[in-house]
């Protein structure tokens, strides 16, 4: 009971995200209630619009909550300063501007920067970090090319690579599939399974790839309009959790294939 406890890192009490628009409150989601352990491999799912990205950017502090707590190693989030954040949440947003003109292993020594001195040079121990989270990803052949010399699936890699080397307990991302073909999404998202396996980091991924995090996350927080719900694939699966996602004149749950399919 007690291992248990202890190794949660990150957990919500009923956290209410969304927008504040003068005194107009977009509510998106409320008694958010979820728990996230050491080296689990989290999805975050649901339809378009539901509020994946808003969840993350909230557990992150990219925004603030609009009430409830966030707490992140047995702390309140709100009493965590920014510069301690960033050593125990590292974020991976696709759509973020990242300079294309930057080197790949100078764009991954930018993880390093909540460590860093004021000019930012690196030590020994970051150039260490650097090259472990390059072999991590398996990007070592590409350090020496340029970001803009990059397929997207490349690209994708040398995010995560910088989100390693930045070294914190928690890693979250939005979207690290997006624009890949389908052996390129198998491969990053595999990738991310052996990152929380290897690491022991918590990695939370905001995903439309349900079929592919039924096979491989420990855990999905399924986003829908009336809350989240949380469990092990096999647990949803067995509450008939994926049945309403979509419109059922469309695409169908089956349970026995555990995977989305085409109505026919
Ligand atoms: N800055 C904002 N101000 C007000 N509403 C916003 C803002 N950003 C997003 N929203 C709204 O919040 C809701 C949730 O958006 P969000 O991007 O979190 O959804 P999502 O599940 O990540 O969607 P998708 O799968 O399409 O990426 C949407 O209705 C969106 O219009």
């Amino acid at each position: 009971m007690t291992e248990n406890r202890t190794n949660i890192v990150l957990k919500t009490e009923n956290l209410k995200i969304g927008y504040q628009k003068k005194h107009l409150q977009i509510v998106i989601g409320s008694h958010i209630n979820v728990e996230v352990k050491e080296g689990e491999l989290v999805a975050v799912i649901g339809i378009n619009g539901v509020g994946k990205s808003t969840f993350l950017r909230s557990i992150s502090g990219v925004q603030n909550p609009l009430e409830g707590k966030i707490i992140i190693n047995s702390q309140d989030k709100e009493s965590i300063s920014s510069e301690k954040l960033a050593e125990l949440i590292s974020l991976v947003l696709t759509e973020q501007p990242v300079s294309r003109n930057l080197g790949v292993a100078e764009l991954v020594a930018l993880g390093r920067q909540p460590y860093t001195n004021w000019i930012g040079s690196l030590s020994e121990g970051d150039r260490q970090k650097v090259r472990t989270a390059l072999e991590l990803v398996d990007i070592d052949p590409l350090k020496n090319k340029k970001c803009f010399e990059l397929s997207d699936g490349q690209f994708q890699k040398v995010l995560i690579a910088r989100a390693l080397a930045q070294d914190t307990p928690i890693m979250i991302l939005d979207e690290p599939t997006s624009h890949l073909d389908m052996y390129h999404k198998a491969q990053v998202l595999k990738l991310l399974k052996q990152l929380s396996v290897q690491t022991k980091k918590a990695v939370i991924f905001a995903t439309h790839e349900i079929n592919l995090a039924l096979q491989l996350c420990d855990k999905i927080l399924l986003m829908k309009e009336d809350g989240i719900l949380q469990g092990t694939p096999n647990e949803l699966i067995e509450k008939r959790a994926f049945e309403s996602v979509f419109p059922a004149d469309l695409i169908i749950f089956d349970p026995e294939t555990r995977a989305f399919r085409i109505k026919t």
